[in-house]
């Protein structure tokens, strides 16, 4: 049986969709939430369990950060047969969006290097729609709400997104003016090149953020309310991601 060139898993070790995490301690706490829970063999620091939830069987799998490998989790976990996919996590927002709130990609344009070697020429990157209402109903069911927009993507943290040095913080405020003027409303390390991505290989994706960092002024959500969002955002991932045939 085929097996995964990175990941090391057959289509036998997964479920039939995804969520794309970064920080494997989240597939520690989430996995908590599902039903009979497989954690596989961890290769190159990549953990993923495989689980139950409303009746269906899906696969968690952190990628760490940044969008090459993140895609090359995503485009694995397709070559072996999932179709649906979501990555959660965190992100930098703009106003509209507050702190602690949960911010759904609709689109997404791409300042990363991965995304072209996909689908060039293809932005803004779509999300899937069946996806995003999900997520919305499953908020809505949870007493919650998710606000929909534009996400934009970088690699280069400490030079376009977050400023600790002259250098850095010129760029990141140069970027923030541009961003403001396209109405984006969150900005990561993966989205785009995970949209892009899933475009090409024809597999449904979109983002789920819990808002952390305010990009006008940098300042941090307490961890108090990240352990909370934290929660939160797993009980909807795992809601709206599972009430899709
Ligand atoms: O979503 P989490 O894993 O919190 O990670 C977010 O924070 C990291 C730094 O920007 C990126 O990987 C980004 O997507
Ligand atoms: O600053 C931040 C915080 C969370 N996620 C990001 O991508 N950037």
């Amino acid at each position: 049986m085929k097996k995964a060139w990175y990941l090391g898993y057959s289509a036998d070790d997964i479920g039939d969709r995804a969520i794309l995490i970064g920080d494997p301690d989240r597939v520690d706490r989430i996995a908590g939430l599902l039903e009979e829970p497989r954690f596989l063999p961890v290769s190159r620091g990549l953990k993923s369990v495989t689980g139950g939830f409303a009746g269906k069987s899906l696969t968690i799998a952190a990628f760490g950060m940044g969008a090459p490998i993140a895609t090359i989790v995503l485009h694995e976990l397709a070559d072996l047969g999932i179709s649906r996919f979501l990555r959660i996590g965190t992100a930098m927002y703009f106003p509209p969006a507050r702190g602690g709130e949960f911010i759904v990609s609709t689109s997404a344009v791409g300042f990363e290097g991965t995304s072209p070697a996909y689908l060039e020429g293809g932005e803004p990157y779509a999300a899937d729609t069946a996806l995003v209402e999900a997520l919305n109903q499953a908020a809505a069911a949870a007493g919650q709400s998710v606000r929909k927009g534009i996400y934009a993507t970088y690699d280069a943290f400490y030079r376009d997104m977050f400023g600790i040095d002259d250098a850095g913080r010129d760029r990141a405020s140069a970027n923030r003016e541009l961003l403001k003027e396209m109405g984006v409303l969150a900005v990561d390390m993966e989205t785009s090149a995970l949209l892009a991505a899933a475009g090409a290989l024809d597999v449904a994706c979109t983002t789920l953020c819990l808002g952390t960092v305010d990009a006008l002024t940098q300042e941090k959500l307490e961890p108090g309310a990240l352990a909370q969002g934290e929660k939160q955002l797993f009980e909807i991932a795992l809601s709206g991601l599972c009430a899709l045939d």
